[in-house]
């Protein structure tokens, strides 16, 4: 297979954005077919899409996109409810996939998505924990896996967005948002998490009414390690994504953003990004273009649908936890065969 054909299903701000970046940044790959729905019933979005790309095709049903010639992979960006039919669609024709976060926002979709993928016999679908493919992120699991802070005790992480969609509720702050931090804090330390407490204080006088924003998400991890979470999705000043680990013999931090410092007329400072397309736009072209890597060889070469259960499974328990105030237990099943 010379150019690897994707589909891509969803063409909002990420689906558009990755159908741009596979054709200007990806090498061995092209879009052959884009899908959108739900808020696009006459397929506008996807023509739109569609139309920017030479031989792609769009349209309003993603099963069709995923069967449309050509297609050898699929690139899913709706949003999360509608992730698992879009992926046993894929699973169905043993096509590889690359799956936005969260794999589903529920872990009982997430089981569904591992079973489809037991019978097909192989790992097939990569989520989109993009951190993965950050150089701040891997320079500081890189340190972590050497032991050069001894032990870690602590991961202290800060996760603002500007503003949230129109869309975002109390709970998308943790299955939407914290989920990052789950798996980056599951990949960072090799250990599952266990336990999750949530605390909320009043809501800023910047969120929407009746969105809970901030909250300290605090994980436990089967390591005896802590991390803290402070997710602000309405902190107005910018998008800012930080980590502390404290270990038995030092520290690290990544996030701080500062690279360039201007010091003039008596101050310094920098700029702060403004969301995430800026902030992991390298993140994001190297994660599509190790999965396109990774599927042309019919492999998955990041985080995988297990990653994405694992994470749902804390998520669910952060969502108890957020209601009922009380910390609340991770249950994960047996982990299969496959993904060990
Ligand atoms: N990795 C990241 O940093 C990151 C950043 C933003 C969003 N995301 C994830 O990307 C996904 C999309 O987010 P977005 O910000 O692009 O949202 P968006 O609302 O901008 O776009 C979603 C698109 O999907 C379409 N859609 C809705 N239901 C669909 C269905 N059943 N089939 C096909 N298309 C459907 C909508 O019409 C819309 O065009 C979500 O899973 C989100 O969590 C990830
Ligand atoms: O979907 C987005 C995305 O995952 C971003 O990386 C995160 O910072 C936002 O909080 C979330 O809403």
């Amino acid at each position: 297979m010379n150019t690897l054909g994707i589909a891509v299903i969803g063409t909002g701000k990420m689906g558009a954005d990755h159908v741009r970046r596979i054709g200007d940044t990806v090498g061995g790959a092209r879009v052959v077919a884009v899908a959108d729905a739900v808020a696009d019933p006459d397929g506008d979005r996807a023509k739109a899409v569609a139309a920017g790309v030479e031989g792609a095709a769009a349209f309003t049903d993603p099963a069709a996109a995923t069967a449309a010639p050509g297609v050898d992979a699929v690139l899913i960006a709706s949003p999360g409810p509608a992730h698992e039919e879009a992926i046993l669609h894929a699973l169905e024709r043993e096509l590889p996939v690359l799956c936005e976060k969260p794999l589903t926002p529920d872990p009982e979709g997430a089981l569904r998505v591992l079973e489809a993928e037991r019978r097909v016999g192989r790992r097939l679908v990569q989520v989109g924990f993009m951190r993965r493919f950050d150089a701040e992120y891997e320079r500081l699991k890189e340190l972590l896996d050497a032991g050069g802070i001894g032990r870690p005790l602590f991961l202290h992480c800060r996760h603002r967005n500007a503003s949230s969609p129109s869309f975002f509720t109390s709970d998308m702050l943790i299955s939407d948002s914290v989920v990052h931090e789950v798996d980056a804090a599951r990949w960072l330390l090799g250990q599952e998490v266990t336990a999750v407490t949530v605390l909320s204080p009043r809501p800023s006088s910047a969120a929407p009414e009746g969105l809970s924003d901030p909250r300290l998400v605090l994980l436990e991890t089967s390591g005896g390690a802590i991390v803290d979470v402070e997710i602000f999705v309405n902190c107005g000043f910018g998008y800012q994504v930080r980590c502390e680990a404290v270990g038995e013999s030092g520290s690290a931090r990544i996030g701080d953003g500062h690279a360039m410092v201007v010091e003039s007329a008596g101050r310094w400072g920098g700029e702060i990004a403004q969301d995430f397309t800026t902030r992991f736009a390298d993140a994001y072209d190297r994660q599509v273009r190790r999965w396109v890597a990774a599927a042309a060889r019919g492999r998955v070469d990041g985080p995988d649908a297990w990653d994405g259960y694992a994470a749902a499974a804390v998520s669910e328990a952060g969502l108890a936890a957020g209601r009922s105030g009380v910390r609340t237990e991770v249950r994960l099943v047996e982990r299969p065969e496959l993904y060990r």
